[in-house]
């Protein structure tokens, strides 16, 4: 080794490059990130074309014509916004708020708060080197700031600034979110298989250098959830059950799915598991899905609505238990092992044909809804209906997904003796809880450090909680619309297996929510 350290037989170049050749390597690169920069500058466009035309007008045809130009466009922006508020909001009042929001809020203290909380590096020449703060979207309720990382960090460093984030924009809360490298190609191809019939998954989701910044701005959870409107056809791999932070409709994918909900006593589980079953309305109504409900507690919770399921069962002085020196326990156990005799039968029929069963009438989706799951784990004291509930309840989580059987269990306890099933359930939904440990048991660990902080959710706002599926680690905030008394009536008489939909009888919408107005309104 020579005295520098290197290999003495690498012999390094030296390259001289001109002046010249400096100089225009240096202006295209400047020249090319400045229009770069243009170009994604929609608002300055829309500002220079403005003051062109409004410019022209002026000098060519007086100031009252330029007058009325802009009273016609005001106008027809109002007529646009009472018309079609939807499609104005998406054009034309949430980007314009996006703007706004980036120009006065994100832009200014960005840098420094960077600097704050040392998110900032810098490089070889002593340039510092910020995260790029890239997009702004707003809704009514939540900004969306998009922002790239510097190389070597990683969500959890933003994720712990969480806090000083929501105080730095005076948001009232800040979320980290991931966001995933889009893979058109792969979707593509992935699709293209599909749709020729192959049973593919669909490509794993890719890390990338970007995150979003969700700030809270207004609460749109603060104001209860109106109802949805039902369907014709229930779209099984996404139901409308609920409100997200930002405004929106939350989805739920039943299809290959399974539900867990937990919540203290109060937290609105009854709305998910109603909201659930409503959203199904027009699918029990033709046999598209069928419902099986355990209802323990004495039938308190779903015996108004019994006419809507298949088979119904609530333990105790349950009509089908004849036998009085027999333990109730044992009619759960019956029960979740007829399902799994369905399931046997479909796993025969589809074997070999179909990878994953396709309701359809006639051959439904099973959806097994239990009611305080903690009554059919672990407050059995029958030992051998115990087992039996036991054996029955793990085969449905383990098996049931690819033969159209749903499990949908609700409860108030999600310690591992209670539901020690609990990481069969792809979905979870955390309701308000007791104690600050408990939403890591509920949707896995971490989850209170993303943000899903159960304990704090009031008393006063039932059916708020935290969701959490399988291909997104992040807790999402949701409220799920409530369903009272005269709904379930109204759901029996009009969504009850084989109720005729009189010609012509336009079903009541009731109550329906489509997107971010209703609510905030
Ligand atoms: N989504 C909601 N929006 C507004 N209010 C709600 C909502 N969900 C529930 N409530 C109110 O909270 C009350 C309690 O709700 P619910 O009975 O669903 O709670 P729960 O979690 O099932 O309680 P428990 O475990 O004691 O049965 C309801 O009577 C209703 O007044």
């Amino acid at each position: 080794m020579g005295r520098t350290g290197m290999d003495p037989k690498v012999r390094t170049e030296a390259f001289k490059i001109g002046f010249a050749t400096v100089l225009l390597l240096w202006l295209g690169r400047h020249l090319g990130g400045a229009v770069w920069w243009l170009v994604r500058q929609p608002a300055l466009w829309v500002a220079a074309v403005s003051w062109y035309v409004a410019w022209r007008l002026w000098t060519g045809s007086g100031p009252l014509v330029l007058v009325g130009v802009a009273v016609v466009l005001v106008l027809s922006l109002i007529a646009w916004r009472v018309t079609s508020p939807g499609s104005f909001r998406g054009v034309v009042a949430w980007p314009v708020r996006s703007w706004w929001r980036r120009v006065t809020v994100y832009r200014s203290d960005w840098q420094p708060l960077m600097t704050t909380l040392k998110l900032t590096a810098k490089d070889s020449g002593d340039e510092l080197l910020v995260p790029e703060l890239l997009r702004v979207r707003s809704t009514a309720t939540v900004d969306k700031v998009r922002v790239r990382m510097l190389p070597g960090q990683v969500l959890a460093d933003f994720a712990k600034n969480a806090d000083r984030f929501a105080t730095t924009f005076q948001a009232i809360d800040c979320r980290v979110r991931s966001i995933h490298r889009p893979q058109v190609l792969r979707m593509l191809v992935f699709r293209i298989k599909r749709a020729t019939g192959r049973i593919v998954e669909p490509p794993a989701p890719r890390p990338s250098r970007v995150l979003e910044l969700w700030f809270l701005v207004e609460d749109p959870l603060n104001t209860p959830t109106p109802m949805f409107a039902v369907p014709d056809r229930p779209n099984l791999k996404a139901l409308g059950l609920a409100v997200g932070e930002d405004g929106l409709t939350w989805n739920l994918r039943l299809l290959a799915n399974h539900l867990l909900i937990i919540g203290a006593t109060g937290a609105g589980k009854g709305s998910v598991l109603w909201s659930l079953v409503r959203s199904l309305g027009h699918g029990i109504r033709v046999g598209l899905v069928e419902l099986w409900v355990v209802d323990p507690k004495g039938g308190m919770e779903f015996a108004a609505g019994q006419s809507l399921c298949a088979r119904y069962c609530y333990g105790d002085d349950d009509t089908t238990n004849t036998d009085a020196k027999r333990s109730f326990e044992l009619t759960y156990a019956e029960f979740l092992e007829a399902a799994v005799a369905k399931l046997r039968e479909r796993q025969r029929r589809l074997r070999g044909i179909f990878r994953m069963h396709r309701p359809a009438p006639g051959d439904p989706l099973l959806v097994i809804l239990i009611d305080e799951i903690a009554s059919l784990t672990a407050y059995v004291t029958d030992r051998d209906a115990k087992k039996r509930i036991e054996a029955a309840l793990n085969l449905l989580l383990s098996q049931g997904r690819a033969v159209g059987v749903v499990v949908v269990g609700a409860g108030q306890d999600a310690r591992k003796e209670v539901v020690a099933m609990r990481g069969l359930f792809p979905t979870r939904v955390a309701l308000r809880l007791n104690e600050a440990d408990e939403a890591d048991m509920v949707l896995g660990t971490g989850s209170r450090d993303r943000g899903a902080r159960c304990e704090e959710i009031p008393t006063a706002l039932p059916g708020v909680g935290y969701v959490r599926v399988e291909t997104n680690p992040e807790p999402i905030r949701v409220r799920f619309a409530y369903i009272d008394d005269d709904e379930i009536h109204t759901m029996c008489s009009l969504y009850a297996p084989g109720a005729k939909q009189a010609a012509g009888l336009r079903i009541p919408a009731h109550a329906s929510h489509t997107d971010t107005e209703e609510v905030t309104a």
